[in-house]
């Protein structure tokens, strides 16, 4: 695949075979994992408020659940596609295994722009979503949440339409949701609070220290605005951020609260009062410590790659980074903390949100806070010991051998695998 038709279902089957090679693995484990076990495409009919109908086109993609019951979020935007919702599906399952949550992956789309729609009409469009995907949807089957350009209020009219199919309250078949319908203390930060500690522990790992560290982000929505100032927080410097209208740089320093709220009132955080413009391109080049792509994916390319100044990048969004460039920043010694590791904070706390939807019984934000802290601090531990262990691997392939290692198991377990490795492995039970 060339890197001017950059697929991101490509890409990860790519992934996932440099780790299944480097695990020794069957080609069968390969088989499995290289497509989604279920897709379904929909058309939705939306009323809009001029009474016009409009047929938008949705997707819920299952890749593996031989961990558990399926889980990943769902993307709103006008250029979703099916391989790229695949390609998201896939990196939910390792994401969920790497960090070691009973999950299997999977991920939704539909091809809209809810900037140009009003709110009923995304109400409508929303519960129509689900009316259309709810026979794979439940509790012990797929759990959907946010994802790009959805949201806590989506999430709201989503679980409200699901339980109303049901006749009764399913809290637990939606997580992101506001906390006075189910959701959990902590959600709303957890994407960017899970990136934020294996950023820090990466840095205790290169010796980087963290105050004073610049930082530049890419993307100021849910994940990128908050990671900015959970830095910030710990003594970085944020010097830039983008979003899709533009972006705003200073040297010297940009206040993230304050940014937030400039783009809250202004719709971009181009034009902030003591900042220069920067395009999005820009800001992946700049003189910084550590980069944060948080927005779409192939965003590090083999074109940029090459001048990343960064030493650290903390994959906050889904697939920002293409195997080229992978290779580029390996030989470069940046230290590229994966998608499926550095975003897993959301998952993590989405999980937390289904146990206690589960049992009734809610968290307070520091025992969520707490939780999820554990999970990273050992996840990112786990990772990098597999990376230092083997030295011809970089980190993303050090995660996914983590996380197919436990998908394997699982499947073999499972009797996916066929009898041949299952009946060696009992032998070696009875034998032992
Ligand atoms: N929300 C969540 O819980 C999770 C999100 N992610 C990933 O994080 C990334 C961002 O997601 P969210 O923050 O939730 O979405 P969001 O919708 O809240 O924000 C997306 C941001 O990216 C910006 N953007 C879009 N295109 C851009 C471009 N070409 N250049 C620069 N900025 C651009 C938008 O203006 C917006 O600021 C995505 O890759 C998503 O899959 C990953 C894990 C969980
Ligand atoms: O919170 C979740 O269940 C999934 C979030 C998501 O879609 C992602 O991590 O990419």
């Amino acid at each position: 695949m060339t890197e001017n038709k950059l697929n991101s279902y490509r890409i990860a089957q790519q992934q996932i075979q440099a780790a299944v090679k480097q695990l020794g693995l069957s080609s069968t484990v390969y088989e499995l994992l290289k497509q989604p076990m279920r897709e379904l495409t929909v058309a939705i009919p939306v009323e809009m408020d001029d009474g016009s109908v409009k047929v938008f086109i949705g997707y819920r993609v299952q890749h593996n659940h031989a961990l558990g019951p399926l889980k990943g979020g769902i993307r709103f935007h006008p250029e979703v596609t099916l391989d790229e919702v695949r390609a998201l599906a896939m990196w939910m399952t390792f994401k969920c295994a790497v960090v070691g949550l009973p999950y299997g992956g999977a991920k939704g789309g539909v091809i809209c722009d809810p900037k140009k729609l009003s709110l009923r009409e995304l109400q409508r469009l929303s519960r129509g979503y689900v009316n259309a995907v709810a026979p794979l949807l439940g509790i012990e089957k797929d759990i959907p949440a946010p994802d790009v350009y959805t949201n806590a209020q989506v999430m709201a009219w989503m679980m409200d339409e699901f339980s109303k199919i049901k006749q009764y309250n399913e809290f637990g078949v939606i997580t992101g949701k506001p906390q006075v319908v189910g959701g959990s203390a902590g959600r709303h930060e957890a994407t960017a609070r899970g990136c934020m500690i294996v950023v820090r522990e990466a840095a205790r790992a290169l010796e980087i220290p963290l105050q004073g560290a610049t930082v530049a982000v890419q993307g100021f929505g849910n994940a990128g605005s908050i990671i900015a100032r959970l830095l910030h927080e710990q003594g970085c410097r944020l010097v830039a951020a983008v979003d899709s209208s533009g972006g705003a740089y200073n040297r010297r320093g940009l206040d993230p609260i304050r940014l937030a709220e400039y783009k809250s009132k202004t719709g971009s955080v181009k034009g902030y009062p003591g900042s220069q413009n920067i395009t999005s391109q820009e800001l992946l080049t700049l003189d910084c410590d550590i980069l944060i792509p948080a927005a779409l994916e192939n965003q590090i390319t083999a074109q940029n790659a090459p001048y990343v100044k960064a030493r650290i990048i903390g994959e906050a969004a889904n697939g920002p980074t293409t195997p080229e460039a992978d290779r580029i920043l390996k030989e470069n010694r940046t230290l590229v903390i994966p998608d499926i590791l550095a975003s897993a904070g959301g998952v993590t706390v989405s999980y937390f949100e289904w146990v206690q939807n589960r049992m009734g019984y809610y968290w307070s934000t520091e025992e969520v806070n707490k939780k999820l802290e554990d999970i990273m601090v050992r996840s990112f531990r786990e990772v990098y010991q597999t990376y230092q262990q083997r030295k011809d691997v970089d980190m993303r392939t050090a995660a996914y051998m983590v996380a197919i290692k436990r998908i394997s198991e699982a499947m073999e377990v499972r009797g996916w695998l066929g009898e041949e490795k299952k009946e060696q492995r009992e032998r070696q039970v009875l034998l032992a």
